[in-house]
């Protein structure tokens, strides 16, 4: 079996972002593996979304690198490159915390328009589209293919042409990922994609991430507080506390490590039963005196 030190598809050293005076991110240095489901977690304010957007080119870190190595072998070197470039050529694709949906349009609609760019290239950028050049035509059908495929996948083919606001919440998270994966990625950055899901919705979210992983060559990069979710799909999982990396490992490692036990719960698990005890006998006190 692989790791995602044999085969990293994205390769981040020593990144550091500050906001002014804060450090958001510090230091931090880890693998996303070609083939894995990678957790990237850790409590509130960690860095977790700061890391995101210094990947997807929304900020420009105040140091470090960060290496997308595509199937083809080309290299990226994603903090010097703007976001358009790294969607279109580095193929890295996101989704955001809150649904970023084009809600006014129908479910085929939003597939489509991921593929805008594609399309484009076939008009030669001009009006050849409208005078039904071949290679447009083409890629056109190409496209609607490729977005049914996708509505077929995700179970919401009998929905195309229905307003995408008028989806469940669970099906608009599904329908945003398919529009990313419209885009032929080769690393999915998803930031809390379960966030809002209740337990059947996120079975549904689980099984397309591992097709995901298994049909389409695409490496899965998540941010997610589901902890269950995250410890039963992740093959590797990255934890920060306060911009700083923590532990590093398979999912196992990371559930029994101290040092993830005390980020989470600030304490163990016996002082807090300790000090639940002694409120409890505090508050009998109280009641006989
Ligand atoms: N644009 C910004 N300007 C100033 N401070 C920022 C900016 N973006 C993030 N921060 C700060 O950086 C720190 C890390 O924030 P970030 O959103 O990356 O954390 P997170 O781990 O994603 O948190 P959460 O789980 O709550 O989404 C926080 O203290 C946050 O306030």
């Amino acid at each position: 079996m692989t790791t995602w030190k044999d085969n990293p598809i994205l390769t981040i050293e020593h990144l550091t972002m500050r906001f002014g005076g804060l450090v958001a991110v510090d230091d931090l240095s880890f693998e996303v593996g070609r083939n894995d489901i990678t957790a990237l977690i850790g409590p509130n304010g960690a860095g977790k979304t700061t890391v995101f957007n210094c990947a997807t080119g929304f900020y420009k870190p105040t140091e470090g690198r960060i290496t997308m190595r595509r199937s083809n072998e080309e290299e990226f070197f994603l903090e010097q490159i703007p976001d358009f470039e790294i969607a279109r050529y580095a193929r890295v694709a996101r989704t955001f915390q809150n649904i970023r949906l084009f809600a006014g349009m129908t479910v085929l609609e939003n597939l489509m328009i991921a593929q805008h760019n594609k399309l484009m290239k076939a008009s030669n950028y001009s009006i050849s589209g409208i005078f039904g050049l071949k290679s447009f035509l083409n890629s056109e059908r190409n496209s609607v293919e490729k977005a049914k495929a996708w509505l077929e996948r995700i179970d919401l083919i009998d929905r195309a042409d229905d307003p995408a606001a008028d989806l469940p919440y669970g099906d608009q998270r599904r329908l945003e990922i398919a529009r990313a994966m419209c885009t032929d990625p080769e690393l999915l950055c998803l930031d809390e994609p379960a966030a809002g899901l209740n337990p059947k919705e996120t079975q549904e979210l689980n099984s397309l991430l591992y097709s995901i992983r298994k049909l389409d060559d695409t490496a899965v990069l998540l941010i997610e507080h589901d902890m269950s979710m995250v410890m039963e799909i992740s093959d590797h999982v990255v934890v920060l506390d306060y911009g700083v990396k923590i532990s590093d490992g398979d999912a196992e490692h990371v559930k029994n490590d101290p040092a993830v036990i005390a980020a989470y719960l600030g304490v163990d698990d016996e002082e807090i039963a300790d000090a639940e005890a002694e409120a409890h006998f505090k508050h009998k006190e109280e009641q006989t005196s």
